[in-house]
């Protein structure tokens, strides 16, 4: 049994005596490793089988392990090799002494090596798959968190490859453009969503911004584009197409987009909200400035006062027509009052937030009118340099007042009849049609009617200007008006001259009464202020107004002489005492009133053109021509052009 057991043991086994060195007994793996030919067994002693002879390359280190072996009872090289068909064998041997012989087990070292290594890359393999199966599950759980996290953020997402074929679809996209995962995946991404833009133009793949990222390996953003819903509506996205790279190699895109809808909303109000505020910053400003204008104008807002029944029924009419739309024209003298029932009548209107636009016909040279009224564009024009709102602009909303609107240049009131029809006009130089909504209150001191007549002024302009006409009573015709109107001019005079209130008795207030006002309200206040200025312990005098009726009579039966074309012109200057300063008393023009009209006119005339000559042609501003005739230098204008005279002529 052992000799069994020896002859098949799983390694070459050699039972060598270390003193004869001749090999006693091996086994079968000794025969198959050394090449030991079996007969040999059968021989009676193996005498031709030595130690030396299978280590014959390696004498010394076999005699040192044998010692080694010897002293020590066992021992392990792996020093001692064997000569196998030219090559080295190394040997993996383990000896040991038995009977005081030695038994070497042998095997050869790669086996020895390989199965060490098998070994211990079965060790790693188990210790491995036990790591790995920990890495998985952390792997596993990674995933799982990362398809939350897409599957939470509210952005949507998309992952493309490289030939534009969807491979990934959070939940968020899905919700935004309504397509789903199943519906969208292997599909091309820019066929389904991309394919036109907000217009319908079609989008061309090449010029897509999601493929760009992985053709060129950039980042793409783009701020405002759409991706199309799946029921064929566009949404309004912003989007970020970023590649995907492995190995150094662009595998496709990952899309990161979010609806812009509500944003653009509030975006497109926000930039509504600011024009407005610039239409409203404009207007406020051209509105300013035309405030400031009229501030300078020294214009003067008092109400209506007067309780005549010719007054009340005025006020009746302006409370009437106040609150519609209707174009008012309003006639009566020179003085009585025109523009404050335009401005009355503006007041009661729903426009009365903004101001009433006023335009004085009688002032504007003819080669200005149109610009003037329809404003201008820079260079229409020599002295054109910059733009121009005209006052039917600025009146855009509001209402516009031509004062003298007689003095219109008929070639003009053709373009004036088309803001009234369709209010629409060009600025000059312009070819941009401007639509207003403008309401047009006009006055005049003509008779306009004659002026369409002599055709100068049109019929139907002339219609649409008087749908409702309001006549201004001349100071004559509310005589009793005159108590009520000397005391609101004496309040007002007094606050701005910062005097005490004088002293009116009725005798005074009788003067006032009976005087033959020619120059209407105008006038009355003119004195007013004047003789409050000269009043001494605080008594006004009007009495020289009866000494005024008596000349004007004279001056109704003499001819015209000397006093009447003296080179003076015909001012308060010459009614009272030359105690006080020039300029107090050049307020107004009185023109006899007893008079036949020609003899009114005439006088007017010369007076016109004596202070024409006396100003050297100057009319506004000190010592102009409307100052010294205590005329506003629009009605001197206007005068001028009635008897057709030009201020150039007296310049010298
Ligand atoms: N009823 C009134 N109550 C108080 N003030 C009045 C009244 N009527 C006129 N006035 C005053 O008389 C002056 C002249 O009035 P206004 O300029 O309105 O007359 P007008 O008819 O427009 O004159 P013109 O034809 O010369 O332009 C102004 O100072 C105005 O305030």
């Amino acid at each position: 049994m052992k000799a069994h057991l020896f002859l098949n043991a799983p390694k070459a086994l050699l039972y060598i005596d270390p003193f004869t060195n001749q090999i006693l007994e091996f086994n079968n793996k000794a025969s198959a490793l050394f090449a030991i030919d079996l007969t040999l067994k059968k021989a009676p002693k193996l005498t031709c089988l030595t130690a030396t002879k299978i280590f014959n390359g390696c004498l010394d280190k076999l005699i040192h392990f044998t010692q080694q072996v010897l002293e020590q009872g066992e021992a392990w090289s792996n020093d001692l090799f064997i000569i196998v068909n030219g090559d080295k064998v190394y040997l993996d041997i383990t000896a040991s002494v038995v009977d005081n012989k030695l038994l070497f087990s042998c095997q050869d070292a790669k086996l020895t090596y390989s199965r060490y290594h098998q070994a211990i890359a079965q060790a790693q393999y188990q210790a491995g798959i036990v790591h790995w199966n920990a890495n998985e599950t952390i792997f596993e759980e990674i995933e799982r968190q990362n398809q939350l996290l897409l599957s939470a953020v509210g952005d949507g997402i998309y992952g493309v490859d490289v030939n534009g074929n969807t491979t990934f679809v959070n939940k968020a996209a899905e919700h935004i453009l309504g397509w789903t995962k199943a519906e969208l995946v292997g599909k091309n991404i820019h066929d389904v969503i991309h394919h036109s833009h907000e217009n319908g133009e079609h989008y061309k793949d090449v010029e897509c911004p999601i493929y760009a990222a992985f053709k060129d390996g950039e980042i793409h953003s783009v701020d405002d584009e759409v991706f199309w819903k799946k029921d064929g509506i566009p949404v309004a996205v912003e989007y970020k197409s970023t590649p995907v790279t492995e190995n150094g190699l662009l595998i496709g895109a990952v899309v990161i987009f979010r609806d812009i809808t509500e944003r653009k909303n509030i975006q497109g109000k926000l930039l509504n909200a600011i024009k407005e505020i610039d239409t409203l910053k404009h207007r406020l400003e051209m509105d300013n400035a035309y405030l400031l204008e009229e501030l300078n104008a020294d214009f003067n807002h008092h109400q209506i006062i007067g309780q005549s029944i010719n007054v009340q029924q005025m006020v009746n009419r302006i409370e009437l027509v106040g609150a519609t739309n209707a174009n008012v024209l309003i006639t009566g003298e020179s003085g009585t009052g025109k523009e404050l029932i335009a401005r009355a009548i503006h007041e009661v209107s729903e426009r009365k937030a903004r101001p009433l636009i006023r335009v004085n016909c009688a002032a504007i040279p003819a080669e200005l009118f149109e610009s003037e009224f329809f404003g201008h564009v820079k260079g229409a024009f020599s002295g054109a340099v910059a733009d121009r709102v005209g006052r039917f602009e600025l009146a855009d909303g509001a209402t516009i007042f031509l004062d003298e609107v007689g003095e219109i240049p008929i070639q003009l009131q053709g373009k004036l009849l088309r803001v009234l029809q369709e209010q629409q006009f060009e600025r000059v130089g312009e070819s941009k049609t401007r639509h207003v909504d403008v309401r047009v209150i006009s006055a005049t001191n003509q008779n306009l009617q004659s002026l369409v007549r002599q055709q100068k002024f049109r019929e139907d302009l002339y219609f649409r200007l008087n749908v409702f006409p309001i006549h201004s009573p001349a100071l004559r015709e509310r005589a009793e008006d005159i108590p009520l109107l000397a005391k609101h001019f004496i309040d007002k005079v007094c606050v701005s001259l910062n005097r005490p209130q004088p002293h009116v008795s009725l005798a005074q207030m009788q003067f006032l009464t009976q005087y033959d006002w020619p120059g209407n309200i105008r006038e009355l206040e003119n004195i007013i202020e004047r003789q409050i200025i000269l009043a001494k312990s605080n008594k006004i005098s009007f009495t020289f107004l009866a000494k005024e009726s008596l000349k004007n009579k004279s001056y109704a039966n003499k001819t015209f002489t000397d006093d009447l074309f003296s080179d003076a012109p015909i001012s308060h200057d010459r009614l009272e005492d030359q105690s006080i300063s020039h300029d107090h008393f050049l307020k107004t023009t009185i023109v006899p009133p007893l008079m036949s009209a020609s003899a009114h006119k005439l006088l007017e005339k010369a007076n016109v053109e004596n202070a024409l000559r006396q100003c050297k042609g100057k009319i506004y501003g000190e010592d102009g021509a409307a100052e010294i005739l205590g005329l506003k230098p629009t009605t001197l204008s206007s005068r001028l052009k009635k008897y057709g005279l030009n201020k150039n002529d007296y310049i010298n």
